[in-house]
């Protein structure tokens, strides 16, 4: 079961971020409704409220590393590992990182896909906060907290931008989870 906390955005800040998450019908396919989140990026202000109330999270579990799930999740997780001050770690589709990897298939709704982590890019004693975009269907969430675990570093929490919570993301990554949160700042 995954821990909350007040981390929910207040209402202020939901209603800037929402005004800043644009839907996009039938993308990629037909009967799905894309979050297109880069008028969010594009806005200074909201982008940089979104930076600090991950840093706080960041802050708050004692992460040490910050983990950004490829590739809408780089560019949410990079400015608020550096904000925290703390290390950012890349968890990259299959067959982009050159060094030695760990990796990791998983379901999604259609077919398998594989993320993979440098093999040494975490260390025991690392506490992680996993940062991405949209939990879904959890898929991508889920292979990357055993990437970490099988890395042998600790998951301090997973923190993102928007949940769909129409879909069993949650349910799915309650088990990997193993009782460290899972935090949305906003849940549709
Ligand atoms: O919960 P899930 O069902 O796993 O879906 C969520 C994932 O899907 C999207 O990434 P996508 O694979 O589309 O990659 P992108 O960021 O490179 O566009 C999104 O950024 C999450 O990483
Ligand atoms: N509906 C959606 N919008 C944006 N990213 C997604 N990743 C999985 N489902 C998504």
């Amino acid at each position: 079961m995954s821990a909350t906390s007040a981390f929910g955005a207040d209402q202020e800040l939901r209603t800037l971020l929402l005004s800043r998450i644009h839907d996009v019908p039938d993308y990629p396919k037909p009967g799905v409704t894309f979050k297109d989140i880069t008028p969010l990026l594009a806005d200074a202000t909201a982008f940089a409220a979104l930076t600090d109330a991950f840093a706080g999270l960041c802050r708050e579990y004692g992460a040490t590393k910050v983990v950004g799930l490829e590739a809408r999740g780089f560019i949410l997780a990079a400015p608020v590992a550096v904000r925290a001050g703390v290390g950012f770690v890349p968890v990259r589709k299959a067959g982009k990182l050159p060094g030695a990897t760990l990796g990791q298939a998983y379901a999604l709704e259609y077919g398998t896909a594989e993320i993979e982590l440098h093999a040494d890019a975490l260390v025991p004693g690392d506490r992680v906060l996993v940062i991405d975009d949209v939990l879904a269907t959890g898929g991508t969430a889920e292979a990357s907290l055993k990437l970490i675990r099988r890395a042998g570093a600790e998951v301090a929490g997973v923190a993102v931008l928007m949940e769909l919570g129409f879909l069993p993301g949650r349910e799915r990554l309650a088990g990997e989870l193993a009782g460290a949160p899972l935090e949305a700042l906003i849940t549709v």
